[in-house]
């Protein structure tokens, strides 16, 4: 079996060639720091989606430090380039906000096919192979699928299911969930909510209302509010991330797919342009393949020879 740091740089394995094995192509037999290098430097960086502040800044800081004659040699700006993705990551970072008398409610919200109900089946395994008891709420009634997808689950981790039939009031749901959750002394109640509604309704609008719902029954719930992204969509996941984050209350972020993409500098862009922690992050498809994101973890996998 494979330790998480393993799983971790198998995850973002497709990252590390298309990020630091770059940067290691630019600097590799380069003797002086001059602007040519640093306009590479910063393609790469942009290419492998870091977002242009970051690039910009990490640049800014790299010829400030050649100005002053800090640094001179090529090989030292990898260790540069290293340490300031880590600061961007641990300006975010925060502890959870988990109830102090249970249940901890979490409202996972984001667009279809983002993962977001693989992601609850993922977080129902986590958090029940630590001893919690775990009920699931399938407040996506606009897919019939995704309230069997989440049964699976539930049989897989030993979790309860609360739902109701397809094309229900998504709060009646997880006003129904929050009464058997506090009935069941349940320790975390996760809230899978659909990407798309199946009426006319604004996604935003009901969002809110699932939240109202959740603070009247309970009070300080939801507790945490987990968007999850599709890594694999890029820079177009930012605008998306932006709406949610605005209209959902969202304390924390969870990036899928990791995995598949060579693009995975956009942890640090979206946690930059949204001051949100990362949770976790999606690197496969199976319940093993959630792994909590730790900023130190995930830059030192990225860089490590
Ligand atoms: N490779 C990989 N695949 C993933 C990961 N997370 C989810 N998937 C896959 O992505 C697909 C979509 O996941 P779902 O959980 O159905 O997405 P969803 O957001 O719930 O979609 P709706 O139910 O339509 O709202 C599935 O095939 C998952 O197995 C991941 O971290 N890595």
């Amino acid at each position: 079996m494979l330790s998480l740091l393993d799983r971790l740089k198998q995850g973002i394995q497709k990252t590390r060639t298309g990020l630091v094995s770059k940067v290691e192509d630019v600097l590799l037999g380069k003797k002086e720091i001059d602007a040519d290098l640093l306009e590479e430097l910063e393609y790469t960086l942009i290419s492998a989606d870091i977002g242009v502040r970051t690039a910009n800044e990490i640049l800014e800081g790299i010829r400030q430090r050649v100005d002053r004659h800090l640094v001179n040699d090529p090989s030292e700006l990898r260790q540069l380039i290293s340490e300031h993705l880590l600061g961007v990551l641990e300006a975010s970072d925060r502890p959870l906000n988990f109830a102090a008398e249970a249940p901890t409610v979490v409202l996972m919200v984001g667009v279809n096919g983002s993962g977001k109900t693989t992601t609850t089946g993922k977080l129902a395994a986590r958090f029940s192979g630590e001893g919690k008891t775990v009920l699931m709420c399938a407040a996506d009634t606009f897919r019939a699928a995704a309230i069997e997808q989440l049964e699976v689950w539930g049989q897989r981790t030993k979790s309860d299911i609360i739902r109701q039939s397809q094309g229900s009031d998504p709060s009646a749901v997880v006003f129904d969930a929050l009464h058997a959750a506090r009935a069941r002394k349940s320790d975390v109640l996760l809230v899978d909510t659909a990407g798309r509604l199946h009426t006319k309704s604004n996604l935003m609008v009901e969002l809110e209302k699932m939240r109202r719902t959740a603070g009247r029954v309970i009070e300080g719930a939801p507790h945490e509010v987990w968007l999850v992204l599709d890594a694999t969509t890029g820079q177009n996941g930012l605008e998306q991330a932006r709406k949610f984050t605005e209209s959902a209350g969202v304390t924390g972020l969870i990036l899928t797919k990791l995995d598949g993409t060579a693009k995975g500098g956009i942890v640090v862009a979206i946690t930059r342009e949204l001051n949100l922690p990362i949770r976790f992050i999606g690197v496969g498809e199976q319940a093993e393949d959630l792994l909590p994101f730790e900023p130190e973890k995930f830059i030192s996998s990225l860089f490590e020879a």
